[in-house]
């Protein structure tokens, strides 16, 4: 057979055919020889030729079947580290389905809200960090009515350099588009029902593509635990609402609609706690850029700020440390010195590269920039003027008032149930005394309703110094503290050594107060060395 081969192929050019010759012929001659003509190079031929057909057919078919089922599915993908991704999870988390499904995944992660869990059959309610949930698989497709719509789901995995994000697919039987916005508004409406007790901070990863991850969810602490002088948090709070609501403002004058603070003084002060309680008191969200990070670089930073949500709270802790000693231009290390290198290995960002960050064309608006130092000094003009930072508050050592106001928040009883504070004004408004949250000796006279025989107050001689007693405490407390020369922090440490026992508290603080003042001095005369 394969001898025939070659005698075939001259047929092709007879001299009779070379006067109809075009290359159509030419191909159609070929493609009949070649389905017609035995041989094993021809079979292979033929089925190349006719499986290559199929191919095709299959494509338009899975196209013509892909078109039709677009038409009747809608389908959504959701990406980790983007927030709709955690609104559908934590919404998902508390389906009844999953109690029923016979393959399911079970996780303890928040999805930023921490105390929302639906709890599983037979686990205790309680302060448990760890509350079990339950999930559709990975690399399984799930499936439930919502609303009188099938909904299938599938999670997966996606591997995008050194990261690996898992990636939730929704598909929602349905022709009106309408439903699958309702069924996000209905997810994010749990999760901020749920943030409403939370504040959530963002962290850059910069390691791959520059972006913002969620990182952590913290309860958020009310205003009044932070104890400072007279006027100063309401001063910070008043202005960043003012600046909130004043867009329209700004836009009308022109002004870049941008605020900075600038919070200074010695550590433990109380400046990074102030800015999570601010958050918390405004509802935004704290996007922490640490400038000091070594693979941060002037473009990254840009990026990163300008990919900031319109109304959240930037944070930039310890400004000055991205500059090594120094974040002042005039400042040039020598070559070869422990500066310089710290510099090799520190942040590669420059003052200029920071300064356009902050307001370049790039830069976010609505924002609220905080920063932080222990510095002042040490940091340029062009990065403390108006339109950069606009707010510089001072936060000081701790004043004897302070001391007095911690002592009693710290000893101050637990809360009373509802029930047992009928009748009773426990007032919370500020440095004038009232928001220790201590129940006064006036205020607590005004209890006066039947409770319960396990719930009957104790007898005066069991009970603890907590009101009358406590203020009494509390000034003999802080006579001991030398103003303006202790931290609030070191103060909460020493607190907190004395856990539930003011006497002791008060009997060992004049030691305290020593050692502390002599450790101090030590620090203060080994950093002028350095
Ligand atoms: N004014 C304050 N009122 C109540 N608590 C305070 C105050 N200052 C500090 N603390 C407590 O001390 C601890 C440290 O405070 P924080 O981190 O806010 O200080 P900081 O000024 O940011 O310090 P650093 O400059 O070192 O970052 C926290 O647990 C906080 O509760």
């Amino acid at each position: 057979m394969q001898t025939n081969q070659p005698e075939q192929l001259p047929a092709v050019a007879t001299p009779g055919q070379a006067a109809s010759f075009s290359p159509r012929n030419f191909a159609m001659l070929m493609l009949t020889s070649l389905l017609t003509s035995p041989g094993p190079t021809w079979d292979l031929l033929r089925f190349l030729i006719i499986g290559g057909f199929a191919e095709l057919i299959r494509r338009f078919l899975m196209f013509v079947w892909s078109k039709l089922e677009n038409q009747f599915w809608i389908t959504a993908t959701l990406e980790e580290w983007d927030r709709s991704y955690y609104w559908m999870m934590m919404w998902l988390s508390k389906r009844p389905e999953w109690t029923r499904a016979r393959e399911l995944s079970i996780s303890t992660q928040s999805f930023g809200v921490g105390d929302i869990a639906s709890l599983v059959e037979g686990e205790e309610d309680g302060n448990d960090q760890n509350k079990i949930r339950f999930l559709p698989s990975h690399d399984r497709t799930a499936s439930l009515w919502y609303r009188g719509h099938y909904v299938r789901l599938s999670r997966s995995r996606v591997t995008e350099g050194m990261w690996t994000k898992q990636v939730l697919t929704m598909r929602i039987l349905a022709r009106d588009h309408k439903i699958i916005n309702q069924l996000l508004l209905d997810a994010k409406g749990a999760w901020t029902v749920a943030k409403a007790e939370s504040i959530f901070i963002y962290a850059s990863d910069t390691r791959n593509e520059p972006e913002w991850h969620l990182v952590a969810s913290r309860p958020k602490r009310p205003l009044s635990s932070i104890i400072l002088d007279t006027g100063i948090k309401e001063k910070i709070l008043d202005d960043a609402r003012d600046f909130l609501d004043s867009k329209k403002w700004y836009t009308e004058r022109g002004i870049p609609f941008r605020r900075g603070y600038l919070l200074y003084g010695a550590p433990g002060t109380g400046k990074t706690s102030i800015i999570h309680s601010l958050a918390g008191e405004l509802g935004l969200d704290v996007y922490i850029i640490s400038l000091s990070r070594s693979n941060l670089d002037d473009s990254v930073l840009q990026q990163l700020i300008s990919d900031l949500p319109e109304k959240c709270i930037a944070l930039m802790e310890d400004i000055d440390a991205a500059f090594h000693h120094s974040l002042n231009r005039e400042t040039e290390k020598p070559e070869g010195t422990a500066a310089a290198e710290n510099k090799e290995e520190g942040s590669k960002i420059t003052l200029s590269g920071l300064l356009n960050a902050l307001d370049g064309v790039g830069a976010q608006e609505g924002r609220l920039l905080f920063a932080t130092t222990n510095r002042y000094e040490a940091l340029d003009h062009a990065l403390r003027r108006p339109g950069r930072m606009d707010v510089h508050v001072e936060f000081k050592l701790a004043s004897q008032y302070q001391a007095g106001e911690l002592f009693k928040r710290f000893y101050k009883p637990e809360k009373a149930s509802p029930k047992k504070l009928l009748g009773a004004a426990v007032a919370d408004g500020g440095e004038s005394g009232k928001d220790s949250g201590y129940v006064t000796p006036s205020e607590e006279r005004l209890v006066d309703i039947e409770l319960p025989e396990d719930e009957k107050p104790l007898p005066s001689h069991e009970k603890k110094p907590y009101t009358t007693e406590l203020v009494r405490l509390s000034e003999e407390f802080k006579a001991h503290i030398p103003d303006r020369e202790i931290s609030m922090a070191a103060l909460q440490g020493y607190l907190m050594m004395h856990k539930g026992r003011p006497g002791d508290a008060i009997d060992g603080v004049e030691a305290w107060v020593q050692k502390e003042k002599a450790r101090r001095e030590k620090e203060v005369k080994s950093t002028v060395e350095s």
